[in-house]
């Protein structure tokens, strides 16, 4: 009584990236002070005779584009049955819901004369004002329908029109082209009877002219038309009879997540059980901050131990990109240091197993089986929420210089800050000791994908860091952070060792040598590819037999140099590796344990150009995901053209587009609504070899989600998959025949102060361990794409981090 009544609406997720694209643009919808709930159910969720009883809570129901046809029963699960049983009940079909619609009235759902991904058309509607039609008019009331308006489509198969049956009718069109073969394909159609409507385009595309508005007709109309009430005769149903309070089947954005149990207790016990401060001693320099030097003389050479085991350097330097401000290190560190290896079980009976070791060599081992079900993420959320609980709220605590107790400075250096606790959050940076490593890609087996390839490494590598050095490029400072249970008084025993370790002589000065990978360096020949060239070649036929069926939008396809033989020297090969192809988020992590009995390392070297997903401390989201790549021309002329061709070049703005409405998608699960925005759409970086196209999408996270939500939703990057994410992922299995390891995954930080994190797309990154060397490479396939151009793509990827640093330059 009294509660404003908003128009309830049902959205069937047929397992489509752009669904939640729908649930954001309809939740914001009013409708005359009518505003709009919407829930989301997969079209598996629940049989539709469970759903019957629930349908009289919706005042309407929306179906989810999709992969696949309506002719597969499996594709479109429960709305077949929607589509035959509530007649009455407004429904809208998108996309793979509006070929449903048509298919379960007889019409025929064909191939259309070519795929369409992520490119736009004209469309134009039909105006009449008979009665018939007059409710079609309405669906597109206030778009402009005799010029038409410009629509994004997402699809390669399409409704017939000479098969529709008299009770549907056709509402609008594409204009004829020479493409389509000067056919006119059908946009839109309605039912004669009934309030079921279809479009065949994308309204909720961020490239989609009037989109909204459509969707806010279909609302309107909605309210206006059958009300509950009649519903509820219609389904011969009392008021509040049968239907139960919670609907079966809708899933929450914090779906899958499950409350920590006692498993996750014990694998922060001992990181903290009292509060934990944060203890920073900050110096200012007076010249230009040398990471690399600052790396081998307080990680690789600290502590009184050489070597880069246990270390970690998440490295922004050597770049003037904006968002590359900070760079951030450590090495094997206190008392509350952690080393936290996960590696996935085969998912029907073990989901995984954690090994959890510590700085004296103790090691605990957690095992989580099926009928536990925690996942790593959960354990990952347990970890972070307890860890960032027991963090003090006072901010940092500086230390100060008094009684001489820092002794002398090195040369160039000074004090930053007067010491004492400081209010509020002083420190200008996020990663305030926590969390950093990676999660490689099969981790997708615990967030809607499946398990299918082993993995060489483990699927997840985390350091617990309790002693990091935090750099600010721009401003000159450097912040040596450590974590304890007590505010320290003083310079810590870390603090002291680190400063000392920065005078006197340094590796810094050591050259490097000129060490590329001992490899094949004709790549395209190259035997030491996992599918050589005409197998690739082959695998982009196949991808292309699946876009053609309507089984994805956009397939990232990638494969992997694999280099035998142990190599030597990871860290000097990165020293190169940073100079060679400076990058936003370049990282240097070693895996491998200084405790003596530890035989296999892991060493990465990273120098993605891509952030996958960052959450600041006020709450922002931002994805910066990356689609269309073009080689740098050899002069000034060459590149400038080079660039300009990316720009205007209609084959990667479709691979761009796809996979930003793919990112808003994922955004939208765990955004606040109406939220997501995207500030740069299709902007171009150059880096050293190759010039990008780079867009941003941006939301505000939502209430009662945690930091790991966002990264589970969201996981894997979208660019390395392609679209839709889920059907697009089996395919990839199918094709590729192996694992990726932790090349297409993410490497980052997770903060305890907050849960802020900053996570990459791990790409133009070589993987060291014992048994050899992995180099990844990849692209987005489509239907326009070129097989012996994108084998070109990925070799000139993969080649700046095979090669010597003499054969590169910048032009
Ligand atoms: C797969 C890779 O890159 C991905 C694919 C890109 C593309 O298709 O243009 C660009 C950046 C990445 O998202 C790779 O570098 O190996
Ligand atoms: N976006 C979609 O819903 C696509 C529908 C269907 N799979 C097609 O390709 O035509």
């Amino acid at each position: 009584m009294g509660r404003s009544r908003a128009c309830r609406v049902l959205l069937v997720d047929n397992y489509d990236s752009y669904t939640y694209n729908l649930y954001q643009m309809l939740s914001v919808v009013h409708v005359e002070g009518t505003s709009v709930e919407v829930d989301v159910m997969k079209n598996d969720a629940v049989p539709f005779s469970r759903l019957r009883p629930s349908i009289i809570e919706y005042d309407a129901i929306v179906l989810s584009p999709g992969p696949g046809t309506p002719e597969c029963e499996q594709d479109v699960g429960v709305c077949r049955d929607i589509l035959d049983h509530l007649v009455d009940v407004p429904i809208l079909g998108v996309c793979l819901g509006h070929q449903a619609l048509a298919h379960a009235y007889g019409a025929k759902v064909v191939k259309a004369p070519v795929p369409f991904h992520g490119r736009l058309s004209r469309v134009t509607t039909t105006c009449s004002s008979d009665d018939e039609v007059g409710r079609g008019s309405e669906l597109f009331a206030g778009i402009p329908s005799d010029g038409g308006f410009d629509v994004v489509r997402y699809h390669s198969l399409v409704v017939d029109e000479a098969s529709l049956p008299d009770c549907l009718l056709p509402l609008a069109w594409t204009s004829p082209d020479e493409e389509s073969k000067g056919r006119r394909l059908l946009m839109a159609i309605m039912h004669r009877d009934y309030p079921h409507y279809g479009v065949q385009f994308h309204p909720e595309s961020i490239c989609t002219s009037h989109g909204a508005t459509l969707l806010k007709n279909f609302v309107g109309m909605a309210l206006k038309g059958v009300g509950t009430q009649a519903r509820r005769s219609c389904l011969g149903l009392e008021s509040g009879n049968g239907s139960e309070a919670v609907v079966p089947g809708v899933c929450r954005p914090s779906e899958g997540r499950v409350e920590r149990g006692e498993p996750c207790a014990r694998i922060h016990r001992g990181i903290a059980d009292g509060g934990l401060w944060i203890n920073a001693l900050a110096l200012k320099s007076e010249e230009r901050i040398d990471a690399e030097k600052m790396f081998l003389d307080c990680c690789f050479g600290g502590g009184g131990e050489q070597g880069s085991q246990d270390t970690f350097w998440l490295d922004s330097s050597n770049l003037d990109y904006s968002g590359a401000r900070f760079s951030y290190m450590g090495r094997r560190g206190g008392k509350f240091w952690r080393r936290i290896e996960y590696v996935l079980g085969d998912q029907s009976e073990l989901l995984g197993t954690m090994k959890i070791g510590d700085t004296e060599g103790g090691e605990e081992v957690l095992t989580f089986r099926k009928e536990d079900g925690i996942t790593f993420w959960d354990c990952m959320d347990g970890m972070v929420q307890e860890t960032s609980k027991r963090m003090s709220d006072q901010g940092a605590h500086f230390i100060c210089g008094g009684d001489g107790e820092l002794g002398t400075l090195p040369s160039g250096w000074s004090l930053k800050n007067d010491g004492g606790a400081a209010e509020g959050d002083p420190l200008p940076f996020d990663f305030q000791c926590g969390f950093v490593g990676y999660i490689g890609y099969e981790m997708k087996a615990q967030c809607g994908g499946s398990m299918k390839h082993e993995a060489s490494h483990p699927d997840s590598f985390f350091f617990f860091a309790d002693q990091v050095i935090a750099i600010d490029h721009d401003d000159g400072t450097i912040y040596f952070l450590e974590l304890s249970e007590h505010k320290l008084d003083g310079p810590s025993s870390w603090m002291k060792g680190a400063l000392a370790s920065m005078t006197g002589d340094s590796l810094a000065g050591v050259d490097p040598g000129s060490g590329g990978l001992p490899c094949d360096k004709n790549l395209k020949e190259s035997a030491e590819w996992s599918r050589i060239h005409e197998e690739y070649v082959g695998d982009i036929g196949s991808c292309k037999e699946y876009l053609l069926d309507g089984d994805s939008y956009e397939i990232c396809l990638t494969n992997r140099l694999k280099i035998e033989g142990e190599f030597q020297n990871a860290l000097d090969y990165y020293r190169l590796l940073r100079q060679r192809n400076p990058a936003p988020y370049s990282a240097f992590l070693d895996f491998t344990s200084r405790a003596p009995d530890q035989k296999t390392g892991l060493t990465i070297c990273c120098s993605s150009p891509e952030r996958f997903l960052k959450l600041t401390r006020a709450g922002v989201l931002e994805a910066k995901p990356i689609k269309g790549t073009i080689r740098r021309g050899r002069t000034k002329d060459e590149d400038a053209e080079a660039l300009n061709t990316l720009r205007c070049s209609g084959k990667d703005r479709a691979e761009n587009l796809m996979i930003v409405d793919l990112l808003r998608n994922d955004l939208g699960r765990v955004s606040e609504l109406g939220s997501v925005h995207v500030p740069k759409l299709m902007d171009v970086e150059s880096y050293a070899t190759v010039h990008q196209m780079v867009s941003t999408v941006r939301g505000q996270k939502a209430q009662g989600v945690t930091p790991v939500d966002c990264i589970r939703c969201a996981f894997p990057a979208g660019s390395m998959t392609g679209a839709p994410k889920i059907r697009t992922m089996q395919i990839i299995d199918d094709l590729e025949m192996e694992s990726r390891g932790v090349y297409s995954g993410t490497i980052g930080y997770i903060s305890c102060r907050d849960g802020c994190f900053d996570m990459n797309v791990v790409i133009r990154t070589a993987i060291f361990s014992g048994t050899g060397t992995i180099v990844g490479a990849g692209g987005a396939i489509t239907i326009q794409s070129n097989a012996e151009s994108e084998f070109d793509e990925i070799v000139v990827k993969a080649e700046v981090l095979v090669s010597t640093p003499s054969s590169r330059g910048q032009p």
